[in-house]
């Protein structure tokens, strides 16, 4: 006998018009920040080894460092590095049981991780300006 499903289901795949809560949103920044950190570990290791290459080198990672562009590369890649620590902290804080997991401490500790993060971005700005 064959199931009997509903004809009219709801269907809503369109992400953009969900109303996501915040450890969702949370856990998409996680990703983005791990990408955002994994790529930024190329350019900062090519900045150094320039920076250690000669004197020249060093003088020449120095004037780059300098711009205003690369400043703010530099500001995003700490922004996503202390956010994607803040969120992982959180995570393994869950892990290990020091953190409920049900949707009110979820929520909490997603906010809180993300205003940390918030906060350490603004001190990494004022740090490199
Ligand atoms: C070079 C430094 C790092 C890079 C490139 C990096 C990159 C990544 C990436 C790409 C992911 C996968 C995200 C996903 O699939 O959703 C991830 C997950 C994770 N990272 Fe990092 N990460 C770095 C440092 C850290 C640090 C310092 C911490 C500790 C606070 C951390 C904690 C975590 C945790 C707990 C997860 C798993 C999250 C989950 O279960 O959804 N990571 N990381």
């Amino acid at each position: 006998m064959g199931k009997i499903v509903k004809k009219q289901r709801p269907v809503n795949l369109d992400l953009r018009t969900i109303n996501q809560p915040v450890s969702a949103i949370a856990s998409i920044l996680h990703r983005i920040s791990g990408v955002i950190t994994f790529i930024a570990v190329g350019i900062l290791l090519w900045l150094l080894g320039m920076s250690l290459s000669s004197q020249e080198g060093f003088l020449q990672a120095s004037e780059i460092m300098t711009g205003f562009f690369a400043k703010f590369i530099l500001w995003g890649i700490l922004t996503a590095l202390a956010y994607h620590i803040c969120g992982g902290i959180r995570h393994v804080l869950m892990d290990f049981g020091f953190l409920e997991e049900n949707l009110a401490i979820g929520s909490a500790s997603a906010k809180v991780s993300i205003a940390i993060a918030v906060i350490l971005s603004i001190l990494a700005g004022v740090l490199l300006w």
